[in-house]
């Protein structure tokens, strides 16, 4: 059963790095196995950078093992150095308490928890890291790494050979703690798989060694590729930010949107990193859209799998109205009702509560633009209409009783990026 897994990954082109190969591939189809994967609460909301790996942990739970999702509670205090050009800031232990609270209910929502022997566990690593004390901190888990072994790491050789910033102990430290998770992992509840992101070998490496020395236990990595774009820009950023999976900081629309604008060049990739349709499918898919000679269905395929994973039913079908009728230049003929629902569908807006208000600063009011600077470039550049009409004039003010319904504004950033205003 488990091959079928292996090979269903490695079809998808998941897998970046595994350790000890044909062992791996036995020790999976000898049963249900336990796996984990850590997240490090860095804001309150996954972004979709989180996907792949936390997907991946969803693979191996329908395949037939144990995934644990662990919180990096204490980590997060720390920050982690891997492939990272300089140190982070540190946030205070309340906002940090409060992200893990937030991301627990995110990562429940991915996974099964009542299914037998396969149910997800969530755990968090401060909960065995508060109380190790400096001095077994040093004597036991220290003891076991070598400075040497550890500063020749990829992940932070960068920071160790760089003049200027460098990098502080601190953060050096950080691939201890994910180490020790590891081994107390494998100890607790018999966890013998760590995934990660590609980024995440020297962490998980240091785990396996560490384990073995603790506990005297043979323990596995996987890693999946980072994701990449074939135009070389990062993924899952956009002009105005990052693509949150809360739908309170990324509406549904918007998300559906960002994947719907995937680059013909990344797209099947990204079916097979993101989606949960068969690589067979795919590559159908892949075949009719070579043929085709109009639209390729690859993108709508993929917005309406991940809205739908992510948001719901209800959602996918409120994003794909609204593009339908923002893209078909049919914002004229939407009725009041319509408008109104557009806002509690989630389409981004804002309420303005002012008679009047000058384009520049609507435009960064509403986050089409990160400021007015912004937004006046955007505005000289002849990128801004507002209820179908380009405004090219730095100086425009909008009145709100000028707007559809003596209230609402639909206002078009390029192609793509519409945000609605309503003057109550
Ligand atoms: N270091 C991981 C998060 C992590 C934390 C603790 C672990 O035990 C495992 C993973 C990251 O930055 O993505």
């Amino acid at each position: 059963m488990s091959n079928l897994l292996l090979n269903e990954l490695n079809a998808r082109q998941l897998i970046a790095q595994l350790s000890a190969d044909a062992e791996l591939k036995q020790h999976l189809s000898d049963g249900c196995r336990t796996l984990y994967a850590g997240f490090d609460p860095t804001a309150d909301s996954l972004h979709i950078g989180h996907l792949v790996p936390l997907l991946v942990l969803r693979r191996f739970q329908l395949a037939g093992h144990q995934p644990i999702a662990l919180i990096g509670g204490a980590t997060g205090l720390i920050g982690d150095p891997s492939f990272k050009a300089t140190e982070r800031q540190l946030n205070t232990a309340e906002t940090v308490t409060h992200w893990v609270e937030q991301l627990s209910q995110q990562l429940a929502q991915f996974l099964d928890f009542n299914c037998g022997q396969q149910s997800a566990k969530i755990v968090n690593n401060m909960d065995w890291t508060r109380s190790l004390d400096v001095l077994s901190f040093l004597r036991d888990i220290g003891k076991h790494f070598s400075i040497n072994a550890m500063i020749q790491k990829e992940s932070v050789k960068q920071r160790i050979e760089r003049e200027g910033s460098g990098i502080s102990f601190t953060e050096f430290s950080y691939m201890i703690l994910q180490s020790y998770d590891f081994a107390m992992l494998n100890r607790h509840y018999h966890c013998t798989l760590q995934i990660g992101g590609s980024d995440q070998w020297g962490n998980i490496t240091g785990g396996i060694d560490l384990t073995r020395r603790l506990n005297q236990q043979t323990v596995y990595g996987l890693t999946v590729p980072l994701v990449t774009k074939a135009d070389g820009t990062k993924f899952g950023k956009t002009e105005t930010g990052t693509i949150w999976l809360s739908s309170a900081k990324t509406s549904p629309y918007r998300f559906y949107q960002f994947w719907l604008n995937t680059a013909d060049a990344d797209v099947y990739k990204f079916l097979r990193y993101f989606t949960f349709l068969p690589p067979a499918q795919i590559d159908e898919i892949e075949a009719a859209d070579r043929q085709a000679t109009g639209r390729r269905e690859a993108q709508s395929v993929l917005a309406r799998e991940m809205t739908r994973f992510i948001h719901g039913e209800v959602a996918l079908h409120s994003a794909e109205r609204i593009t339908e009728a923002l893209f078909t230049d049919q914002v004229q003929t939407l009725n009041a009702e319509e408008l109104r629902q557009l806002k509690l569908d989630g389409m981004p807006s804002t309420e303005l509560n002012q008679s009047q208000i000058a384009l520049v600063d609507l435009i960064a009011l509403t986050g089409l633009a990160k400021s007015k600077t912004q937004a006046r470039e955007f505005i000289t550049k002849n990128a801004i209409s507002v209820n179908g009409e380009k405004i090219s004039d730095l100086n425009a003010m909008i009145e709100a009783n000028k707007g559809f319904f003596g209230r609402y504004f639909i206002v078009r950033r390029g192609k793509k990026e519409f945000h609605l205003v309503d003057c109550i």
